[in-house]
């Protein structure tokens, strides 16, 4: 495996005395897109800012495509866009002006040609000479996101790409995000939309608490956990879990009108045609039978559930 960015016991105790990250491990894959998952305080914000040198760690060390992040700090930068999550440009000014800029700000020599790749790829190329306050909020996401490209980083940070973006313009942005995958940029992007992480990333890291409790690739984490749930309603609700249906894990809700029947949505036999089969032979009726796949979401929700302390 080889990694991009190396992170090692990273802590951050901020001036008031909270502990924001709790001695984080984590390899990023070269040519990888992560996704960084969390609940509103989890700690994602402080670590991009630690890996991107905006905020100072308490404890541990960083290296990032070779450079250690405090001692070739410049180098380390160099290699890195980041998309924060809110727009900061000057308002007035236009497009091709502030992506260019940005590119200057690292040193480059500047390249008309690059931004007007860039501004192309963005789909920016026909507001080349607008004023950022005359463009759409989707449009500002990607102007940063072009400003960040500008300076051609082998790695992009994106803090909650598709914040408060709608679905059509989400599906854009995740495209878009692929295709600078392709050209060879590693992805790591945070976000509170399970959906984005399942789309999207290769592999997942889920933070709570300032702890990273967990890092899978994300096809593996759904075949793991990925369950199926049958809900069956009932004619008539049933006082209790008949013995007769002991051989399936079953579930009555508090009202008795609702069987709730979790399987593996991997395994060869489900059981559910043996379980209506006996319901059957039982006189059990059922007005209606529902079936669910777990997502991420409820995986997400059972992590971050079972660890929030006391
Ligand atoms: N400058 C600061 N001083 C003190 N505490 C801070 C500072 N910045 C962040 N924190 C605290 O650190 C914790 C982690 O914040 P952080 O912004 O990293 O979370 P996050 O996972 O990015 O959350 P969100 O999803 O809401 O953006 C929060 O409890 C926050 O209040």
């Amino acid at each position: 495996m080889q990694s991009i960015i190396s992170i090692k016991g990273i802590e951050k105790t901020y001036a008031g005395g909270f502990r924001a990250l709790k001695g984080v491990d984590l390899d990023i894959r070269r040519g990888e897109i992560f996704a960084l998952l969390g609940p509103n305080g989890a700690g994602k914000t402080t670590l991009i800012s630690i890996i991107c040198g905006l905020v100072n760690a308490t404890a541990g060390s960083i290296s990032v495509d070779g450079h250690d992040i405090v001692r070739n700090y410049r180098q380390a930068r160099a290699t890195i866009g980041l998309v924060p999550q809110e727009l900061h440009t000057d308002a007035f000014e236009r497009v091709r002006d502030t992506v260019a800029f940005s590119r200057g700000l690292f040193g480059h020599a500047p390249d008309a040609a690059l931004v007007e790749r860039i501004l192309r790829d963005l789909t920016l190329w026909d507001k080349r000479d607008a004023q950022i306050k005359e463009l759409s909020g989707g449009m500002k996401r990607r102007v940063m996101i072009a400003k960040a490209l500008a300076h051609e980083p082998r790695i992009l940070f994106l803090d909650e790409p598709t914040a408060g973006v709608d679905v059509e313009l989400r599906r854009d942005m995740w495209g878009l995000v692929r295709a600078l995958r392709d050209t060879g940029v590693t992805i790591i992007l945070t976000t509170h939309y399970i959906e984005e992480a399942e789309e999207m990333a290769d592999r997942v890291g889920v933070i709570n608490n300032g702890e990273l409790v967990l890092v899978e690739d994300t096809s593996a984490l759904m075949k793991k956990l990925g369950t199926k749930e049958l809900t069956v309603l009932l004619a008539e609700p049933l006082a209790a879990l008949p013995p007769e249906l002991a051989d399936w894990r079953l579930e009555l809700n508090a009202d008795g009108r609702e069987l709730r029947y979790v399987f593996d949505r991997h395994a060869d036999r489900t059981g559910i045609p043996s379980l209506l089969a006996r319901l059957r032979d039982l006189g059990i009726a059922f007005t209606d039978l529902n079936t669910r796949q777990s997502s991420l979401e409820d995986i997400f929700v059972s992590l971050v559930s079972d660890r929030r302390p006391a």
